[in-house]
């Protein structure tokens, strides 16, 4: 086959489904000067049935179906996502041919401009705004007593609900990535480390989904992927891979490559990684914690056998029983339903 001068990128249409997608449309035109790479803009399941419940539109890839469709069809070569909205098992006959330097992994808190508190200071009277059961869970722990309330919409949407007069929050949870990328850098009151959340499965990176034996494409994206991240997202994926049994939980990581110095050897940056993993409970009332270390030395595979010690370590301490109530409780409580932007399967992780 000869090599194609035009090669359209499908992605969703939310401000930063775009925003991620030209970062990826400018890099590859960078490489590939004599190509143009149009934009294929796509609403999706979830897009469309903003407002209902995700649990009643479909169980798995409500964001990512249509583009998968697409490019099955080959309207398009290759799909935008982040990271964390694409499931574990992806389509039969696609692959994340690369996994983009990931931004900032972590969650912030954000409040109203010109108001900060700390979070230690948070407890009753103060409401908290997220649709993440992963991040419902992990603030009620930390600060007994605050209220945990729905917050819908894309990025801008709820900032909007943050800012409004009418407000019931006291501050709102989201991801650092979302928000550096769509220039509101200066709306982050906080970032929350490691010892106060962990984030979601593969936060703040940008994956390039493509047809699994379309070699031409995998070569064109193959300078995108960055080592260090394929090894950590791909440990994170690993530990949802074994624990969702079908759907997705409340799951939340940490990764790090273990250096000796102020900044890692080349050798370092993909040698030793660390992965911190929990699973909450939907009420945030039973966590179970857990984390190990192993030199992966650059392989995927040892990357992936890290999250499955882990993700084994999880259910030795009990997370199977905290699971199963999860399963039993999927539909009749709470269910953070999100929308627009909000995804995930089920609901769980937005
Ligand atoms: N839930 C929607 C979503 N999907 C990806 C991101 C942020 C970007 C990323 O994680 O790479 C967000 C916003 C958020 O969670 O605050």
């Amino acid at each position: 086959m000869t090599s194609r001068e035009t090669i359209p990128i499908g992605t969703r249409k939310s401000a930063l489904a775009i925003a991620q997608t030209v970062q990826v449309q400018s890099a590859l035109e960078k490489n590939h000067p004599t190509k143009s790479f149009p934009l294929l803009r796509m609403s999706t399941t979830g897009d469309n049935f903003q407002g209902q419940p995700l649990s009643s539109i479909g169980t798995t890839a409500v964001f990512t179906r249509e583009l998968e469709t697409s490019l099955e069809k080959k309207e398009c070569d290759l799909l935008v996502h982040s990271l964390k909205d694409v499931p574990t098992q992806i389509k039969p006959g696609f692959i994340i041919g690369a996994m983009m330097k990931r931004e900032e992994p972590n969650d912030v808190m954000v409040m109203r401009p010109g108001e900060s508190k700390e979070l230690k200071d948070f407890g009753e009277g103060d409401v908290v705004g997220t649709s993440s059961v992963r991040r419902a869970s992990q603030i009620r722990r930390l600060c007994p007593g605050v209220q945990v309330m729905d917050v819908r919409g894309n990025v801008n949407t709820r900032l909007a609900k943050l800012d409004a007069a009418d407000s019931p929050y006291t501050c709102l949870l989201l991801a650092a990535a979302g928000l550096l990328r769509l220039n509101f850098d200066e709306r982050i009151t906080a970032s929350l480390p490691p010892s106060v959340m962990l984030h979601a499965v593969g936060q703040g990176s940008i994956a390039i989904e493509c047809r699994e034996d379309d070699t031409e494409i995998l070569e064109l994206i193959k300078p995108l992927d960055h080592l260090p991240t394929r090894l950590r997202c791909e440990a994170e994926r690993s530990v949802m891979k074994i624990l969702q049994g079908g759907c997705s939980v409340p799951i939340g990581v940490w990764t790090e490559f273990v250096y000796s110095g102020t900044e890692p050897t080349e050798a370092e940056s993909v040698g030793q990684l660390r992965l911190k993993a929990l699973v909450a409970s939907l009420d945030g009332t039973e966590i179970a914690e857990t984390e190990a270390v192993a030199d992966v030395n650059g392989s995927v595979e040892l990357a992936i056998e890290l999250g499955q010690t882990v993700a084994n370590q999880l259910l030795a301490m009990g997370a199977d029983r905290i699971l199963a109530k999860v399963h039993r409780d999927r539909d009749t409580t709470l269910v953070p339903t999100g929308t627009g932007e909000e995804k995930t399967i089920k609901g769980w992780e937005v």
